[in-house]
């Protein structure tokens, strides 16, 4: 093959099969040196030739460098990554917040959204939260920005911080931080995470969190971070409380006896009884005293199914209280053994416990004597998701798990299945019942008495000048009060007080309003108001709704209080005709279609 160069520069070249007159005939070189002169006689082939060489030179180079950066890294350095969605992210943060050099940088995020977070110390200054109208507003925290890396030493190790933000597949502002530490030993993150959740721990030592089922899988989401309830602040006929403590106290502690006997380390109480009487704040208020977080079940969750159930009971933390709310009301039909399932958003079932009278001896309050026909098995509804057999799987299956506190209520204890309320499953059975007058009394004193006095009465025995005072207390007795029979009651014989001894009201102001009032004062007036409370006839849940429309007007809650029950009993009068009205209703048009 001939090959004519029709060109002076290189550029308008021409390839021809035929030799011309004028024209200089090349012949398509066969080796490579003669190759390469041939391409580099083109200009323009010369220059691409000189971009491909070079181009190839710096990113060889920079993988070079990538490479060698990334084995330095991986062999030098420690990496490790925070999800948002997790624990140990809120520790870090934490922690982070907590150092002096945080306070030292100087690019932030700035935001109002707490990624989870309960941590007070990554807002902004806390002095500002005495400013009420702050309050108004979500706290403001400062986050590490997503573009900047921070350096810092962390025990004379270099560190670097970074957060990315994920784009996730529920639209949910997640984000990563990621910590890598020039060290090529791994303890150095081992005590830097611990001593972030050390410092979590402590700064929360007041707080209990919450933590509810996540969606549809088998996943738990902080909720919420809540002060821990004093555990004074519930009253229950005597000895309950403490039953309830020393029994988890000691479970707590017994954990190599459960071990050595070979019996799963599990324990289930069941609270049953009137609605309103103290089930979940005894719960709340015991998790905070025991130190543990909550992790609430809510067994009538639309989705849950018991695969999801059994996996949520396996990923509890190793010890926790757990708990599973109006237990009955997550099958429509109460739970038997042959429950082959249920319709879990059945707005018929009859334990909604948001549409029950707490007061109401009509709404089925009284566990012994329910109202509705109990127990009747479900037919089995084509929306099954739980069945009996796998919340006793979840319970006590293999993969549950060990070490936690399991707390189920019910206003409805005859309709449970012995199977589930039997020992081994729920192990203390605790009765709460409608407010006895003891309970009246306990609870109008702590309404009315600051807390400082109730919590420490014998800082009131005596006064800085000597002179000493009457705390209101009365030692309790062993003497019980009518109509009651688990209760040792401290029925204070102090006289009702003189119209003329009270004080009188002393300022329009909100706060002012309130007399001061003795100890003594109190606990006399306490003693009218336990007196016009009929025993076991209200919630403490009621008595509590009652004061609290007295809050600084102790006096006339008591003036007030007989009044209160006649209407109350009034218009549960009305609604229990009204019921039986239309049950006769029913009834006629029932027995008329049949007829
Ligand atoms: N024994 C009690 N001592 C102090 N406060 C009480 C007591 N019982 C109820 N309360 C008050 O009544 C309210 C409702 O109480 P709680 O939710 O604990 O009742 P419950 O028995 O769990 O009711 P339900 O069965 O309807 O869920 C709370 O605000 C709580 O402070």
């Amino acid at each position: 093959m001939n090959i004519t160069l029709n060109d002076t520069l290189g550029a308008n070249s021409s390839l021809d099969n035929t030799t011309s007159t004028g024209t200089t005939p090349l012949t398509f070189p066969t080796d490579l040196s003669s190759l390469v002169t041939f391409i580099y006689s083109f200009a323009a082939l010369r220059d691409y030739l000189k971009l491909i060489v070079l181009g190839g030179a710096f990113e060889t180079l920079r993988r070079l460098y990538s490479f060698s950066y990334f084995s330095i890294v991986d062999r030098f350095f420690i990496t490790a990554s925070f999800e948002s969605d997790d624990d140990a992210f809120q520790w870090m943060m934490f922690w982070l917040s907590s150092l002096p050099e945080w306070r030292k940088f100087r690019d932030f995020t700035v935001s109002t959204s707490s990624l989870g977070l309960g941590s007070d110390s990554v807002e902004l200054n806390e002095e500002q939260d005495d400013d009420p109208s702050i309050r108004k507003t979500r706290p403001v925290r400062y986050l590490p920005a997503y573009a900047a890396s921070y350096k810092m030493w962390y025990k004379r190790r270099w560190m670097t911080i970074s957060r990315v933000k994920e784009e996730s597949r529920w639209y949910t502002d997640k984000s990563t931080l990621t910590i890598t530490i020039l060290s090529r030993n791994r303890s150095v993150l081992d005590s830097l995470i611990l001593e972030a959740r050390q410092k979590w721990l402590s700064a929360r030592s007041d707080k209990i969190d919450i933590y509810a089922m996540e969606g549809y899988s088998s996943d738990w989401r902080h909720v919420t971070s809540r002060p821990k309830r004093p555990i004074k602040s519930i009253i229950l006929d005597a000895g309950v409380k403490e039953l309830i403590l020393d029994d988890a106290r000691d479970f707590l502690k017994s954990r190599s006896w459960y071990a050595d006997r070979g019996i799963p380390f599990r324990r289930g109480y069941l609270l049953y009884g009137a609605p309103g009487s103290g089930k979940t704040s005894i719960i709340h208020s015991l998790a905070g005293e025991l130190g543990l977080d909550i992790y609430i079940i809510s067994l009538s969750k639309y989705g849950l199914d018991d695969s999801t159930l059994s996996g949520l009971i396996s990923s509890l933390p190793p010890e926790c209280v757990a708990i599973m709310e109006d237990i009955d009301a997550a099958f429509t039909h109460g739970l038997t053994r042959d429950t082959a399932g249920t319709d879990l958003e059945d707005p018929r079932r009859g334990g909604d416990p948001s549409r029950r009278d707490p007061d109401d001896p009509n709404s089925n309050n009284d566990p012994r004597e329910p109202n509705g026909a109990p127990g009747a098995p479900n037919s089995g509804s084509k929306d099954t998701r739980i069945t009996l057999s796998g919340l006793l799987n979840a319970l006590d299956g293999v993969s549950a798990q060990e070490g936690r506190l399991l707390f189920a209520t019910t206003n409805r204890y005859s309709v449970l299945d012995p199977a589930l309320t039997r020992p081994g499953r729920m192990d203390l059975h605790v009765e709460f019942r409608l407010a006895s007058r003891y309970q009246a009394f306990e609870m109008f004193k702590r309404f009315y008495i600051p807390d400082a006095d109730v919590d420490e009465p014998e800082a009131e025995e005596e006064k800085a000048d000597g002179e000493s005072v009457d705390s209101g207390y009365e030692t309790p007795t062993k003497e019980k009060p009518a109509g009651s029979d688990l209760i040792d009651l401290s029925t204070p014989p102090s006289p009702a007080p003189s119209a003329d001894s009270l004080p009188n009201y002393n300022g329009v102001t909100h706060s002012a309003r309130a007399p001061t009032l003795s100890k003594k004062q109190i606990a006399s007036l306490a003693t009218r108001f336990s007196e016009a409370i009929p025993e076991r006839e209200f919630s403490m849940a009621s008595l509590q709704g009652f004061l609290m429309a007295y809050k600084v007007r102790p006096l006339q809650a008591v003036d007030d209080v007989e009044r209160w029950v006649e209407d109350k009993r009034a218009e549960r009068e009305r609604k229990s005709r009204v019921v039986r009205l239309e049950e006769g209703r029913k009834a006629v048009v029932e027995s008329k279609s049949e007829s």
